[in-house]
């Protein structure tokens, strides 16, 4: 249904951007234009040695091999790269100068910190916060989402340990992911915080693992171990953690064999109309995920499972 949602003009302008060569990637651009963001100004890219895009804060981390045009994108927000504001916006910023740098033709997604991927949200910046807070924090995980989802790259995630609830979220956005063997869980488990995943993480889900699973997956708020999410196809392949990222790296020169514009085209072509869903439906999915969040009973479930989680020790 969703790929019928894209109209018969757009199927002829990606056919004349095939057909116009030289031209193919401003045509390209056009028809699936990229967002660019006066965050990104705050954040200086530094490039030195092979290293660039060192944001600010360096809780983002990025190398990126000028031979083989491959980025290494390391999340740096230990404990467990929690997903703060100042993370996002870091993680937005570096996927859209990515996006920009023509010789980039692949990004690697994974955490400094072995063992854990990423935490998911933060919680405690949903606990006791006001409205506006809340609002403006959702913004920032729905523009990391778009970044990352709607990137011509070559994504993928090397999930090098536990990737709950938001972690998966930037897993799913990715073309394929490598996970850690071992007892490393990934799921999106937001109905035990008595969350509810938006519709657009709904729909990855589904599109990756499929309806039924999908649907008894995000009911129950699975975490699945990383053999099972491999039987479901959550992830797409295992390796041991101190692999992952040669293993990921393998996978994406396999992936820079196919053309660079025909690969792009084809993600674009089954992912914009729920990138353009999104894009129409930004405020209104905000305003939900204030509404809920905020709300006492949802509070109450926060605060039980954030002692839940400092009481594990
Ligand atoms: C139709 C209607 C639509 C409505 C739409 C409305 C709303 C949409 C709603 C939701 C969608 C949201 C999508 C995403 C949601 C989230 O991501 S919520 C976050 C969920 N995350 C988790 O459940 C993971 C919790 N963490 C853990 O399980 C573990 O920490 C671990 C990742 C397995 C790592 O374990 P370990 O290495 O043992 O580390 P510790 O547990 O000891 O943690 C270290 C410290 O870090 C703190 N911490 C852990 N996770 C978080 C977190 N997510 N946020 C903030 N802080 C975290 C932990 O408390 C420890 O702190 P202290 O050292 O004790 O101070």
């Amino acid at each position: 249904v969703r790929n019928s949602l894209i109209s018969g003009n757009e199927t002829i302008k990606m056919a004349l951007t095939i057909a116009v060569g030289g031209r193919v990637w401003r045509k390209f651009f056009k028809t699936f234009p990229f967002r660019s963001n006066s965050a990104l100004k705050r954040f200086p890219t530094c490039r030195a040695n092979g290293r660039l895009y060192s944001t600010s804060s360096d809780v983002v981390l990025v190398r990126k091999d000028e031979e083989s045009g491959i980025a290494t994108v390391r999340m740096n927000n230990p404990p467990v790269n929690s997903l703060n504001p100042t993370l996002m916006v870091a993680l937005r910023s570096c996927f859209e100068e990515l996006e920009k740098d023509k010789t980039c033709r692949a990004l690697i997604l994974t955490s400094q910190k072995p063992k854990v991927f990423s935490a998911g949200l933060d919680i405690l910046q949903l606990y006791q916060k006001s409205p506006d807070h809340v609002a403006q924090f959702w913004e920032k995980v729905q523009d990391m989402w778009l970044a990352l989802y709607g990137s011509r790259l070559i994504t993928m995630a090397a999930i090098n340990g536990h990737c709950p609830a938001a972690g998966c979220l930037l897993g799913l956005a990715c073309d394929y992911r490598i996970m850690a063997e071992g007892n490393f869980r990934i799921g999106l488990n937001e109905t035990q915080l008595d969350l509810v995943a938006p519709f657009w993480l709904r729909q990855t889900m589904i599109d990756v693992i499929g309806y039924r699973q999908a649907e008894m997956a995000l009911m129950i708020g699975a975490l699945y171990p990383s053999d099972k999410a491999l039987q479901l196809g959550l992830v797409d392949k295992l390796a041991p953690i101190e692999d992952v990222q040669t293993v990921a790296e393998e996978e994406v020169k396999n992936w820079l064999k196919i053309p660079d514009q025909a690969r792009a085209i084809t993600k674009m072509a089954s992912r914009k109309p729920l990138l353009d869903e999104l894009r129409r439906r930004k405020q209104e999915d905000i305003q939900t995920f204030r509404d809920e969040t905020t709300r006492e009973s949802v509070q109450k479930s926060i605060q039980q499972y954030l002692e839940k989680l400092k009481a594990k020790k």
